[in-house]
């Protein structure tokens, strides 16, 4: 049973709604990435269902990206655990046969951003205060190469370095100018939005979208098929570090002491 995850029928044939429900803040803990991780296993075998849409159950954050916790004061087998389940969610999600759109509902940093970016689309809320993008430098850490991989996919190789030396997070107009979103509509008219975008795409017999979808991605995923144990060993070392571990507490403080 699935607590940070919610499934639905969506109001058409063929379209399932995930919404991320995991308070405060829809961080992808280990948990949350379990559970998601078998949510979509289990929307991947089921026949009827050709697309899915994503969004977070409650609007304001879609998802806060990683959880900080899981990758500060730990040891270096949870980190390579945990790793190699956000590794796990971005192959079910990049490679995922079912048309994915994303409906972004709230803030999308970083690991938010990452998964937003696996879907065949993303229609964002026109809220000023939402933001997205792969903010890691921020935070003193750095994006790996198939997070990198995944947006310059999507917004070309000049615009995804600015945006990820900066570690810019795009209000949704520049999001939009910049490629990394498709389509920015009124909040009340996002979920309306994301269906009638799946209608247009579910109109394509799925073998032919699924081959060429195939055939889009099956490079990028093979980069890091081919080395998934060298990228965890290369995340542990890099989260292991003194100067990345205190790098990551003074920012989760400063998130902590904003509340106050
Ligand atoms: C190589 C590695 C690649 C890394 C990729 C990543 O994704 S790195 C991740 C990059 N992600 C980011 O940079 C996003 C950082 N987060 C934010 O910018 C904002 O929290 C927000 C805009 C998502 C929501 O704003 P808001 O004003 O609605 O909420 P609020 O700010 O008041 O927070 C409420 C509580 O949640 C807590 N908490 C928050 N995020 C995380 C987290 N990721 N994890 C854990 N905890 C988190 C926060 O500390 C606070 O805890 P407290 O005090 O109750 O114990």
């Amino acid at each position: 049973m699935s607590h940070r995850v919610l499934v639905e029928a969506g109001p058409a044939a063929g379209v399932a709604v995930l919404k991320f429900r995991n308070p405060p803040v829809n961080a992808l803990s280990l948990e949350m990435l379990m559970e998601l991780v078998i949510s979509l296993e289990k929307l991947e075998n089921d026949k009827a269902v050709r697309g899915i849409v994503i969004t977070a159950e409650n609007p304001g954050i879609f998802l806060a990206g990683l959880d900080l916790t899981e990758m500060c004061g730990r040891n270096p087998a949870h980190y390579a655990k945990y790793w190699e389940a956000v590794q796990e969610l971005w192959l079910r999600l990049y490679q995922s046969s079912k048309v994915l759109v994303a409906a972004i509902n709230g803030a999308c940093p970083a690991g938010g951003c990452l998964a937003s970016l696996t879907c065949d689309y993303r229609v964002m809320a026109d809220n000023p205060k939402y933001t997205i993008g792969l903010n890691e430098t921020q935070l003193g850490i750095i994006a790996p190469f198939w997070f990198k991989d995944t947006l310059v996919n999507t917004v070309g190789h000049r615009a995804a370095e600015q945006a990820l030396q900066l570690g810019t997070l795009f209000p949704p107009a520049k999001a939009l100018q910049v490629g990394i979103v498709d389509q920015v509509v009124p909040e009340e008219q996002l979920q309306s939005a994301a269906l009638s975008v799946m209608a247009q795409w579910l109109a394509i017999p799925d073998h032919a979208r699924q081959l060429t979808k195939t055939m889009m991605r099956k490079p990028t995923v093979d980069q890091l098929v081919k080395q998934r144990e060298a990228d965890i060993q290369s995340f542990v070392g890099l989260i292991s570090q003194d100067s990345i571990q205190r790098a990551l507490q003074t920012y989760l403080q400063k998130l902590r002491q904003k509340k106050g």
